[in-house]
C-alpha cells in the first residue's frame, strides 16, 4: 500500500488536510519543491482520498500531480483556494494542517476555514513515520556511512590551526560532495566553547591542548544522519579525559538497553543515571537522544518523561553529553535502529578518544 492510502485510513475522524511543502509532503507525496516559502503551494486532500496541488507556475515543468492547478503572480491563489475546497467537498468539521505551515499562509487559509477545527498534520504522520521500513532504514544508513566517512577525512586533515569555521565549512563540503546536503548546520566547538551544546562556529582557532566536539549530519535520498565525536589536540586537560571516559561509558550502556519493548525514558534514564553516579549530574543539561528520519529532529525522543515504548524499526540518536562552563565539554553521539531484542549503530565512527 502506498502512503498516501495508508494516511488516507487514518482520515475517518478528519474531513481531508492541507498539507504545505517540507518531510511530511514528501513522505507522503515524494514532492519536494524548493523555495517555496513565499508563494502558496498546497496540497489539497479529502477523506475519499481526492485532492488538488495549488501550485506557483514557476514550478510547471517540475510537478507532476493527478490534478494541479498552477497559479501566476499576478493571480489570488486563496480565490483558486476557495473553489478547490468547494470542490472536494471541504465544508466543515476537522481538518488537518501542516504544522510548519507559514503564517502568512495559515492566516489567509483560516479565513476561508471558519467553520473547521484545525488539528496538527503531525498528529497523523508522527505514529505513521515513527517506525522506518526497510528502504528507509537502508538510506539512514547510507547517510550514516557519509557521517562516518567525514569525520575520518576530518581528522586525516588534521583540525589543529584551523578555525571552527573554517571547519564546519570543510565538513559541509564534504557531506555536500558525498550526499544529498547537510541536515543542520555542523557543529565545531573548541576548548571552551565546547561547553555550549549548540555552539555556532566563530572564527576561533583550534590549537594544541584543546577538546573539539564535531556534531553533523548528512542528508541522503532525504534521511537524515547525526553524528557526534570529540577529540583531543595533543594532551587535555585529566579533567576532560575523565569527563570523557564517564560519557563514553554513558552512551555505550544507554546503547546496550535499547530493545522493542522498553521505554523511551528508561534509555536515558540509563545514561543519566550513570553520569550523575560519576558526580556530573548538573552537567548533563539534555536529553539523551531525539529520534531521526526525514527530520533531524523528531519522534521519539529519548527523555525523562517520555513513555513511549521502542518498538522496531524506530530510529533514533543517543548523545550524552558533559558541559562544564570555561573548562569544556564532551558529546559522543550515534544513530540507533530498534531491531527486536537489541539496538544497531548506524553510525560507527571511533569512540575512543582520538589524539589528533
Ligand atoms: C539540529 S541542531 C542540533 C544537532 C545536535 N546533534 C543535537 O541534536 N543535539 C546537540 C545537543 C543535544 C541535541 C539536541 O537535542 O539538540
Amino acid at each position: 500500500m502506498n502512503r498516501l492510502n495508508k494516511f488516507l485510513g487514518y482520515l475517518e475522524e478528519y474531513s481531508g488536510a492541507l498539507i504545505t511543502p517540507g518531510t511530511n509532503l514528501y513522505y507522503l507525496t515524494g514532492i519536494s519543491p524548493q523555495a517555496t516559502e513565499e508563494r502558496l503551494f498546497l496540497l489539497v486532500i479529502n477523506k475519499g482520498g481526492e485532492s488538488t496541488l495549488i501550485a506557483p507556475k514557476l514550478y510547471e515543468n517540475e510537478v507532476d500531480w493527478e490534478s494541479t492547478i498552477f497559479w501566476s503572480d499576478e493571480e489570488d491563489p486563496y480565490k483558486l483556494l476557495k473553489k478547490v475546497l468547494t470542490l472536494l467537498n471541504l465544508t466543515s468539521g476537522r481538518i488537518l494542517v501542516e504544522d510548519t505551515m507559514r503564517a502568512s499562509f495559515l492566516i489567509n487559509i483560516e479565513k476561508l476555514l471558519r467553520n473547521y477545527e484545525l488539528v496538527p498534520l503531525s498528529n497523523v504522520t508522527r505514529e505513521m513515520r515513527m517506525r522506518k521500513d526497510e528502504e528507509e532504514i537502508k538510506l539512514m544508513k547510507k547517510a550514516a556511512q557519509i557521517a562516518d566517512e567525514v569525520f575520518y577525512e576530518m581528522i586525516s586533515r588534521g583540525l589543529d590551526g584551523k578555525s571552527e569555521k573554517q571547519v564546519a565549512l570543510e565538513i559541509e563540503f564534504l557531506i555536500r560532495e558525498k550526499g544529498d546536503g547537510i541536515s543542520f548546520a555542523p557543529i565545531v566547538a573548541a576548548g571552551e566553547n565546547a561547553a555550549n551544546p549548540h555552539h555556532t562556529p566563530s572564527e576561533r582557532k583550534i590549537r594544541r591542548g584543546d577538546i573539539v566536539v564535531l556534531d553533523f549530519g548528512a542528508k541522503y535520498r532525504g534521511y537524515c544522519s547525526d553524528i557526534t565525536r570529540t577529540v583531543a589536540i595533543g594532551e587535555i586537560n585529566e579533567k576532560l579525559r575523565e569527563v570523557y571516559e564517564v560519557v563514553r561509558e554513558a552512551q555505550e550502556r544507554a546503547f546496550q538497553t535499547v530493545r522493542e519493548g522498553i521505554r523511551a525514558r528508561e534509555v536515558d534514564s540509563v545514561a543519566r543515571e550513570y553520569i550523575s553516579a560519576k558526580g556530573y549530574g548538573e552537567y548533563f543539561i539534555h536529553r539523551t537522544g531525539h529520534g531521526l528520519g526525514l527530520d533531524v529532529h523528531e519522534e521519539p525522543y529519548i527523555g525523562s518523561k517520555n513513555e513511549r515504548v521502542l518498538e522496531r524499526g524506530m530510529t533514533f540518536t543517543i548523545e550524552p553529553g558533559i558541559y562544564i562552563s570555561q573548562l569544556g565539554g564532551v558529546r559522543i553521539e550515534d544513530d540507533v535502529v530498534v531491531e527486536g531484542k537489541k539496538g544497531r549503530r548506524l553510525t560507527n565512527a571511533e569512540r575512543e578518544l582520538i589524539k589528533l
